[in-house]
């Protein structure tokens, strides 16, 4: 599991371990550890041109002291500092003493180098970059220099991973002690490029994480594996109301993500009936109400529904096991439908879906998807899985004061060529399936979307794909998590 804290947590966590040592260890662990990475990017060291840009906090001090390591070892290092008179002294002191110099021409220094260290500002910095550090962050990008963020790309919110204006858009971001939230959610997350995690040694053991990642080995440790006793009860049935005359296509790609997820037997609900027989003879098929329909041990409702999804809503609503909504299941809800129920609700709106649940834009949630998908999970007492190109998954919240639902995972398997049409009503099918066999309604929607992304990646190849194809694909992304089989070629590693 990867963990991200926000700023309150870690700066708790560093005054508690600054204390135990020699004053400014912290700061030269960090400015070692960030002057290895670059060392590394660079290639050969001695020669190479290097521009630290300087902004007035200890993020500055963190890039003067690299920028010292890198020119003892023979780099050109010239410090832009935002502000002369509040420039870290010690660190600007280490640089000259190392040889190094402050750049009289900011413009003509970043047009000439190898390599630009972004110290402008960390976790104190508050909103886009200010006016006079906005030029600076756009030479860097257009110098075609390797830009390298300092525990943050400046201008990001280590928090919530907004970016309220002008920021820094780098190649590798070198990051202290933990991740912060920021480098895991988008936006902020396109701003960090590749990230380098640096360890200080803080405690942070018995803290709850705000967002947290799942890899390989939690999956594996989460996905149901049938035993020799088990029947398709056991293995669990999934109920999915979907598909209608007009959208008989997402019937047949939310049966096929169920019984690619494990489903023991799937009973599907719907005008779709015939389309999904056609293509899985293995689905159970009801024309009456969810109701009638036989025992299931949860429900998916939504895609493809189109405008009458109220009735079986209701009555899926009423039952007393795990369901999923999605798509055109969304539209009807109230939170009042939701909040009383005993057994998990997992709600999977996309941002527009997310939008018209809040009532604001769909630009507002794209620009804060954390605090969004929060708001979500209090709003209507459930878990919501809020899709996009990083998918977060929040726990069902309360709405007291001050509630903040933790730890919320973000998914990191996913992958653009996923935003294609129906490949949301396969991740309903997949999650379906996983609570159905017993999993809880974070872990099934974060173990599906993690599984889902990692098809998406399987079936593209690095080329477009249908939503079949991605469903397709789930089989091998099983397998490749859990151990027994070989992902196809081109499967990216090292990014999950
Ligand atoms: N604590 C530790 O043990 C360790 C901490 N470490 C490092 O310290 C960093 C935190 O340092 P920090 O607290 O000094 O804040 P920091 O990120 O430098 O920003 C504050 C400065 O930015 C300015 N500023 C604010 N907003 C701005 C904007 N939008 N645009 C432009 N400027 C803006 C603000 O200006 P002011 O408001 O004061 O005028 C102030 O000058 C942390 O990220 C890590 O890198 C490591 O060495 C490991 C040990
Ligand atoms: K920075």
């Amino acid at each position: 599991m990867r963990a991200a804290y926000g700023v309150e947590t870690v700066r708790t966590a560093e005054r508690e371990l600054m204390a135990r040592l020699p004053e400014g260890a912290l700061m030269q662990r960090a400015a070692a550890g960030l002057a290895a990475v670059c060392a590394g990017l660079l290639g050969r060291v001695y020669g190479s041109r290097v521009v630290l840009l300087v902004g007035s906090g200890d993020n500055g001090g963190d890039a003067l002291y690299a920028g010292a390591r890198l020119a003892r070892r023979g780099a050109g290092v010239a410090a832009v500092l935002l502000d002369a008179g509040r420039a870290h002294r010690g660190g600007l002191a280490a640089l000259r003493a190392a040889g190094g110099s402050v750049a009289g021409d900011a413009t003509a220094a970043l047009a000439r180098a190898d390599l630009v260290v972004d110290g402008i500002t960390g976790i104190g910095g508050r909103g886009g970059l200010r006016d006079a550090a906005v030029p600076l962050a756009r030479a860097a990008r257009e110098s075609g220099a390797v830009v390298v963020a300092v525990d943050l790309p400046s201008g990001t919110e280590a928090d919530s991973g907004e970016v309220r204006g002008e920021c820094v858009r780098a190649d590798v971001t070198v990051t202290f002690g933990t991740y912060k939230p920021g480098l895991l959610v988008d936006p902020a997350r396109e701003y960090a490029g590749a990230v380098r995690l640096i360890e200080l040694g803080l405690d942070l053991g018995a803290v709850e994480a705000d967002v947290e990642a799942l890899q390989h080995a939690d999956v594996a440790a989460l996905l149901p594996a049938p035993g020799a006793g088990s029947d398709k009860y056991r293995r669990g049935v999934v109920g999915v109301v979907a598909g209608s005359k007009r959208y008989p296509g997402a019937a047949v790609l939310a049966v096929a993500g169920a019984l690619r997820g494990g489903a023991g037997a799937v009973r599907y609900v719907g005008h779709g009936a015939d389309a999904v027989i056609a293509r899985f003879p293995e689905a159970l098929v009801h024309a009456g109400p969810p109701s009638e329909a036989g025992r299931v041990q949860a429900w998916v409702i939504g895609p493809g529904l189109g405008e009458d999804a109220g009735g079986a809503l209701g009555d899926v609503l009423a039952s007393d096991v795990p369901v999923l909504v999605d798509a055109d299941g969304l539209r009807p809800l109230e939170p009042e439908m939701v909040r009383g129920r005993d057994a998990p609700t997992l709600l999977t709106p996309h941002a527009g879906e997310a939008a018209a649940l809040l009532g604001v834009s769909r630009e507002e949630v794209e620009a804060g998807r954390l605090v969004a998908v929060r708001e979500l999970a209090a709003l209507y007492g459930a878990t919501v899985l809020l899709k996009g190109s990083t998918t977060l998954v929040a726990p069902a919240g309360g709405t007291g004061a001050g509630f903040a639902a933790r730890p919320v995972r973000v998914n990191p398997t996913g992958t653009p060529w996923l935003a294609t049409a129906g490949s949301g009503d396969v991740l309903s099918g997949l999650a379906g399936a996983l609570l159905a066999a017993g999993l809880g309604a974070m872990d099934a929607g974060s173990a599906a979307a993690y599984l889902h992304g990692l098809a998406g990646r399987l079936a593209a190849g690095g080329a477009p794909v249908g939503a079949m194809d991605v469903a397709d694909a789930l089989p091998g992304a099983w397998r490749g998590v859990v151990g027994r089989g070989r992902t196809a070629p081109g499967t990216p590693s090292g990014t999950v």
